[in-house]
C-alpha cells in the first residue's frame, strides 16, 4: 500500500518538559491506522504537528513524500469541538469547503447528502448553536470531509455519539477507507479500534510502545486467556500450570496463561474432575493489552516484541 503520510523522529518538548520521543510512523492509502495511548501520552501533540498548529523541535513529516503538507488535501476532526455558532449549518460548511479551494456546487450536492445520510436531513438552515452536542459533532465530521481528502486525522470521533450514530460514523469512516483515503483515528475506545483498525500505534509518555497490523500485535502480545464457567475450588485452580494470573468469580474463573503455550496441550492439563459447564478459550482483547502497557506491566515485553522490523509488517 502506497504511504501517504511518513512521520519520522518527531521530538517535541514544552519548557524543558519533553513529550515526544522519536516518534516515527507512516499512514498508508486506503487504511485505518489507530493512534493509542493513555491520557497524557502525546497523541494530539502529534496530530498537531502533522497538521502544521504547532512546530516539532526535531523530525521530519512527509506527505506522498514530499515536504510541504497540502492541507486542502487534509481533513482534520479535532479533539476541542465546535464550529462558529451563529452561523447556518450549510453556511459553515460550503465556507470550510471554500476555505479547501473545493468546488461551492459540489460542496452543497455533498453536504446535503451527507446531512441526510447522518440524520440530519432538513438541518441545513437552522443555526450551529440550535444544534444538539451530538448533532454538531455530526455536523463538524462532516466538514473534515467535504472536500474529499486524501488524508483524514479523527481525534476521539465517536465521544459524545450515541450507539446508532457511532455506528453510522464507523460505517462512513470504512467507506472513505474503501475509496482509498488515508485516516489517522484517535480513539480510547479499544473494541472500535480492535472492529475497525488496520494497523495501530501506541504511546505511552511520549515513546513508541507498539506499531504494527492488528493481526500482529495480537499475535505476538496478546497472551491466551481461559474462561472456565463451573464451581471449582481456588486451591485447585491454583495448581494448574503456566498460568500467569487467575481472577475468580462466583462460578466463573478466568486463567490467564504465559505466553508461547500450546492451547491444546495446555487444555490437556486441566485436572479430570474440574467442574467445566462451559469453557472459552482465546486471546487478551485489546482493551487489556493496552492496559497491561498503560501499567508499565508488560511494556519491556511490547518493547522486545515489536521492534523495527515489524512496523512494515
Ligand atoms: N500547549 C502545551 N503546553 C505545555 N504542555 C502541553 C501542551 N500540550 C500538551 N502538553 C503536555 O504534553 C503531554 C501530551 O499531551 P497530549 O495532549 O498530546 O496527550 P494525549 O495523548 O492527546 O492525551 P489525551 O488522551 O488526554 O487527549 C502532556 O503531558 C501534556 O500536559
Amino acid at each position: 500500500m502506497d504511504v501517504l503520510l511518513s512521520v519520522e523522529g518527531l521530538e517535541k518538548s514544552f519548557k524543558d518538559k519533553k513529550v515526544l520521543h522519536n516518534i516515527s510512523f507512516d499512514v498508508r492509502k486506503g487504511e485505518i491506522m489507530a493512534i493509542l495511548g493513555p491520557n497524557g501520552a502525546g497523541k494530539s501533540t502529534t496530530i498537531r504537528n502533522i497538521m502544521g498548529i504547532m512546530y516539532p523541535d526535531e523530525g521530519k513529516i512527509t506527505f506522498h513524500g514530499y515536504n510541504e503538507i497540502p492541507r486542502n488535501k487534509i481533513g482534520y476532526l479535532p479533539e476541542e469541538r465546535g464550529l462558529y455558532k451563529n452561523v447556518k449549518v450549510i453556511d459553515i460548511l460550503l465556507y470550510l469547503a471554500d476555505l479547501k479551494d473545493y468546488p461551492q456546487k459540489k460542496a452543497k450536492e455533498r453536504a446535503l447528502t451527507y446531512l441526510k445520510k447522518f440524520d440530519l436531513e432538513g438541518k441545513e438552515h437552522v443555526k450551529m448553536e440550535e444544534l444538539s452536542k451530538g448533532m454538531a459533532q455530526k455536523v463538524q465530521f462532516i466538514s473534515s470531509i467535504l472536500h474529499e481528502p486524501e488524508l483524514l486525522i479523527l481525534d476521539e470521533p465517536f465521544s459524545g455519539l450515541d450507539p446508532l450514530s457511532q455506528e453510522l460514523l464507523k460505517e462512513e469512516i470504512r467507506n472513505l477507507a474503501r475509496n482509498g483515503a488515508a485516516i489517522l483515528l484517535s480513539s480510547h475506545q479499544m473494541n472500535v479500534v480492535e472492529e475497525m483498525c488496520d494497523r495501530l500505534f501506541m504511546i505511552q509518555q511520549g515513546q513508541k510502545v507498539i506499531y504494527g497490523t492488528l493481526d500482529d500485535v495480537k499475535m505476538k502480545y496478546a497472551n491466551f486467556k481461559c474462561t472456565i464457567r463451573g464451581k471449582n475450588d481456588l486451591e485447585k485452580i491454583e495448581q494448574i500450570p503456566d498460568v500467569q494470573r487467575i481472577e475468580s468469580k462466583e462460578d466463573s474463573t478466568v486463567l490467564y496463561l504465559h505466553k508461547d503455550i500450546t492451547p491444546a496441550k495446555w487444555l490437556k492439563k486441566l485436572p479430570d474432575d474440574m467442574v467445566i459447564n462451559e469453557l472459552v478459550m482465546d486471546r487478551i482483547s485489546l482493551h487489556e493489552i493496552f492496559i497491561d502497557v498503560a501499567t508499565n506491566k508488560n511494556l519491556l515485553l511490547a518493547n522486545e516484541q515489536m521492534g523495527e522490523g515489524d512496523e512494515h509488517a
